[in-house]
């Protein structure tokens, strides 16, 4: 879809800010491009949408020579997301979000619904938001605001500058985790840069690791991770790299233990016998809608024996706090635990309870993730003794 033919930036002071650039991104690829500050990313990024011109080489669109297309018609295929947003500040949030599909001449009410429409989808209420001016959103809403406008018109690419880089590390990670929701469901061909090898690693379908104007490895995250192809990608990825694989895998239903379950409307007795039936110390409690509630430990359910007056679990059940959404990644389940000092998590499908994750089941994971990647990684190359040194 993008594809770089031996692209060289000079710029008028001599500065080779890229140089002799060879690569291609598929048709609904995300490819992140990540290095250190002046290697050139920003310049590869604004050459795709000729705010900048190649020095030498060639850079094709859909197969189109973009040298031979006009500017402005070019950047109606693609969005432009910039870290500072860039949203005016005398429009509203529907109108900033409607500015590309009214300068394409749409009628006004069909760019609307349509801005209306993309607000819904960046997680912003547009009856809510959409009248709003761009003081009176956070930082986090701001940037959502920004992906909704360089989507509206619809363009098959996107160019993605630090989208993510103005606002803290807690929103920064909720909208990159709504960034690829978005993005499993639009599937644009997406260049997006960033100083964070971990976005990088997050986000990307394959990552262009830059040095000083070139590119020093394009590959996975987890061939990136797990084979560094020069000891400079080795040095920028880390040596904590382990973890940072942690921030890349999911939690799968396969991960999860099945712990006895009971409602909270069961007898004692009953709760008892189940877990002495398990051998387990205790079981997960769930509502009669079958959501989570917490859980009980088997002391509690024990005094119960075979008495049938003893109450049901709902006297003697405990609330769960630590639960995490089926997806997340490893790392949240980690720090989720730490956070709760809790010895398993409960993992849940939208309400539905679907196993609980343990540390050893995280570690099973953690391998899981290392089997699966692409041949040739070592497994002796990732620090899986970091999981436990953390
Ligand atoms: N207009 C310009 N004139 C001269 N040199 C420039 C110009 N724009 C960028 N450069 C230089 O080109 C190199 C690459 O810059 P570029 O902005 O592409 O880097 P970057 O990797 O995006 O950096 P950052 O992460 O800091 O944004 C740097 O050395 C920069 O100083």
């Amino acid at each position: 879809m993008i594809r770089f033919e031996n692209v060289t930036k000079r710029y008028a002071d001599g500065t080779t800010a890229v140089d002799d650039l060879s690569f291609e991104v598929a048709e609904g690829e995300l490819v992140t491009l990540v290095g250190p500050s002046g290697c050139g990313k920003t310049t590869t990024m604004k050459m795709v949408n000729r705010l900048i011109e190649p020095t030498s080489g060639r850079i094709f669109l859909d197969g189109e020579d973009i040298a031979a297309v006009d500017p402005v018609k070019l950047r109606r295929r693609i969005g432009y997301v910039i870290q500072q947003v860039g949203l005016f500040p005398h429009k509203t949030v529907l109108e900033n979000t409607a500015t590309v599909p009214q300068l394409l001449g749409w009628q006004r009410r069909k760019g609307r619904d349509r801005a209306a429409e993309l607000l819904d989808l960046v997680g912003l209420d547009p009856s809510v938001y959409g009248d709003r001016y761009p003081d009176q959103l956070s930082g986090g809403q701001r940037q959502r605001v920004g992906v909704a406008r360089a989507l509206a018109a619809d363009p098959p690419v996107l160019l993605m500058d630090e989208p993510f880089g103005a606002v803290d590390p807690v929103v920064r990670e909720r909208l990159q985790s709504e960034f690829l929701r978005l993005q499993s469901q639009v599937r644009k061909t997406v260049l997006l840069v960033t100083h964070d090898i971990e976005e990088a690693v997050r986000l990307g379908d394959r990552i262009a690791v830059y040095g000083a104007g070139r590119i020093e490895q394009f590959d996975t995250p987890a061939s990136v991770l797990g084979a560094p192809a020069t000891p400079y990608v080795a040095d920028f990825v880390g040596a904590d790299r382990g973890l940072k694989r942690l921030s890349v895998t999911p939690i799968e239903p396969g991960d999860l233990e099945q712990p006895p379950v009971v409602h909270l409307d069961d007898p004692l007795a009953k709760a008892a016998a189940r877990l002495s039936a398990d051998g387990a110390r205790w079981a997960v409690v769930l509502d009669d809608a079958d959501r989570l509630h917490g859980w009980i430990p088997v002391d509690a359910a024990a005094g119960a024996g075979e008495d049938r007056t003893a109450g049901t679990v709902r006297d003697h059940a405990r609330r769960m706090e630590a639960w995490l959404p089926v997806g997340s990644s490893l790392k949240r389940a980690f720090s989720t635990m730490l956070q709760h000092d809790a010895g398993w998590i409960a993992v849940l499908d939208e309400d539905r309870f679907l196993g609980v994750l343990t540390p050893a089941r995280l570690h099973e994971a953690l391998r899981r993730s290392i089997d699966a990647d692409a041949g040739g990684i070592a497994r002796a190359e990732v620090e899986l003794q970091t999981v436990a040194d953390a």
